[in-house]
């Protein structure tokens, strides 16, 4: 994952001898989990400009999420999604009204790594707004089912998310991501030094899995030794987020997606419960998620248990290090899926030996089986299925590369229906003139970032006069088209009339599904939560019905502790911006 290119990822050889000074010519690690799980360190050091290859997370978008994005009243979950609109415009829903309720979720370093506006060293790319890192990397990765499969939309297609690094990173150092949105002080957060120490549990190294495709059919990737593995080793440790299972609706009842599309948002394939209880919890960790249910006829062979809470010798207590708070085993799931900051953590252990390259699998339990039994059984393909091609099918079959179809061009050769054309157009494109109604701007290539993708047309392709422009022969004429709800993003919104941009180039430019009509929202697409073993699914989190008396008196002694982690209420947050500048302001009250 850190530091090389291409699905056959180099981590277990590139990673020799750096460490070696610093804990003794012992074993090495590449990337691993410190701090029970919740920092991801380097074992390595990566150049400043180094592109890392997250290759191994899955992208899931969520796209109902009106339940976790009330800002005086986020959901634990909100702390780990990311904005869709500029990071990745592709997951979006352009063209939608709802386009701004579009987040993605994705495990491993987008998700565990503390994220700030300062002292980061990892930028993420993917949307094209990083100077020499293609926008196009986000694509379909060939492992897309048809839609005629049972599987169609049944788990994320997308991959190949990837960080820049902006600044030399040292091994042992921490990998800290750039967001606008901090989810730490960022004038308190350092980058930090944990040197990778083997033996010792506090330090997971993610050395022992890779991802690739999965040797069940047609069911995308899943998670490989690549080292043999005795029976009783802890393979992955992850932290998880509880959800609230309303939280994860998918068909407008989470407010903002329109209805007739998928009942449950595809979050909840990667979230584990049961089906006697409200409550979900996402494992975030890295390659957590890629964990597929065994073959029919044949046994797991890892299991999950929660992690051991016994604190070594000699460790400090920081608030961090304590992520793992056992006391949530024992509270009702609804007050669970309100607390902030307390988490649990799994591990994932072998219950059997494992040969190198061996494909890992979990027992996902009796109804997810039945679950998926029934659904193939039901399964009849959408309308259309034969013919059906998504937008990344489609990219991939054009033969002409970094070139795209005018208006009269796709006259002779149209797209499929529920294809569109779309193009940057900034609500500050640089204006050139006004002839007879129609506005003209010139395409800024070099002004980045570019936010509004909005419906276009392509009206011409010419020869780009520029002789030293390598990178694009072509540039394109193209009319902008307004959308509904457009005016309710600033950056986006455009004065009425017709507005035509000059010289954009392929960058500037994508083929992209029509709102809500990827297999991620049919409304057959398979849908069920992993089973959570009933050996270690605690009693509490079933609904009321379902519950022991001894877990109600627990439930209630808990409720009082708990009180300081519950979601807060419209009016009590205080946000880590007003934090800040109530910092600022008490600092220059002192040098007054
Ligand atoms: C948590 S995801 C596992 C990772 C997934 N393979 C991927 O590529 O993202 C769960 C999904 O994987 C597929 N899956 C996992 N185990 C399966 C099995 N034994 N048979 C069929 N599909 C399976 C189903 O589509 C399910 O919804």
């Amino acid at each position: 994952m850190v530091g090389c290119r291409g699905r056959q990822c180099c981590r277990n050889s590139l990673y020799l001898t750096a460490l070696s000074g610093l804990i003794g010519a012992t074993v090495a690690c590449d990337l691993y989990l410190a701090r029970f799980g919740l920092g991801v360190f380097t074992g390595r050091s990566i150049k400043a400009g180094d592109v890392l290859e997250n290759e191994a997370e899955a992208l899931i978008p969520l796209y109902d999420s009106k339940t976790i994005d009330d800002p005086t009243n986020h959901s634990p979950l909100r702390e780990y999604v990311w904005n869709s609109l500029s990071t990745l415009p592709e997951l979006g829903i352009v063209g939608s009204t709802n386009r701004s309720a579009a987040f993605w979720y994705s495990g491993g370093l987008a998700a565990v790594a503390p994220c700030t506006s300062w002292n980061f060293n990892l930028q993420l790319s993917g949307s094209g707004w990083l100077p020499g890192v293609s926008r196009r990397n986000l694509v379909e990765d060939g492992m897309v089912p048809p839609r005629t499969s049972p599987q169609a939309g049944a788990y994320a297609y997308r991959h190949g998310l990837s960080y820049v690094a902006t600044q030399n990173i040292e091994p042992g150092d921490e990998l800290v991501v750039a967001c606008t949105d901090d989810d730490f002080n960022p004038l308190e957060m350092k980058v930090q030094s944990n040197p990778f120490v083997p033996n010792d549990e506090r330090y997971m190294c993610l050395d022992n899995v890779r991802s690739d495709e999965s040797e069940l059919d047609e069911a995308g990737k899943g998670l490989f030794a690549t080292k043999s593995l005795s029976k009783g080793d802890t393979i992955l440790s992850s932290p998880v987020v509880p959800i609230h299972r309303k939280e994860l609706s998918g068909d407008g009842t989470g407010g903002t997606a329109p209805s007739g599309i998928n009942a449950y948002q595809l979050l909840i394939n990667y979230a584990l419960g049961h089906e006697d209880s409200d409550l979900l919890i996402l494992p975030y960790g890295p390659f957590v998620n890629y964990l597929n249910n065994r073959p029919r006829g044949e046994s797991a062979n890892a299991m999950l248990r929660w992690k051991s809470t016994e604190v070594q010798e000699g460790q400090t207590a920081s608030r961090r290090l304590q992520y793992h708070h056992p006391e949530l085993l024992k509270m009702s799931a609804i007050e669970v899926a309100n607390t902030h900051g307390k988490g649990l953590v799994l591990e994932v252990v072998a219950s059997d030996d494992i040969a190198e390259n061996d494909e890992i699998y979990l027992d996902y339990g009796r109804a997810w089986s039945k679950a998926w039994d029934d659904h193939v059984d039901r399964w009849r393909p959408p309308n259309g299925a034969e013919t059906y091609m998504s937008a990344d099918q489609w990219f991939h079959r054009q033969r002409v590369e970094n070139i795209v179809a005018t208006e009269e061009e796709l006259k002779d050769d149209p797209l499929p229906a529920n294809l569109q054309t779309v193009c940057y157009f900034d609500a500050d494109a640089k204006f050139i003139s006004a002839e007879e109604g129609v506005t003209y701007s010139r395409w800024q290539d070099d002004e980045l970032p570019h936010e509004c993708l909005r419906p276009c047309k392509i009206l011409e392709r010419y020869s780009n006069p520029d002789p030293e422009d390598e990178d694009d022969m072509w540039l394109y004429k193209a009319e902008m088209f307004h959308f509904d709800g457009e005016e309710k993003f600033n950056f986006c919104s455009l004065p009425p009339g017709r507005h035509v941009t000059k010289d954009l180039t392929y960058d500037g430019i994508f083929i992209l599904d029509k709102p809500y009509t990827h297999d991620l929202f049919l409304t057959t697409a398979f849908r069920h939560e992993i089973g959570i073993p009933r050996d270690i699914f605690p009693t509490p989190w079933m609904r009321k019905k379902l519950r022991k008396k001894e877990d109600e008196s627990a439930i209630r002694a808990r409720s009082e502790e708990g009180a300081e982690f519950r979601r807060k209420k419209p009016g009590e947050v205080k946000t880590k911006k007003l934090l800040m500048k109530e910092q600022k302001e008490k600092s220059a009250r002192m040098d007054l």
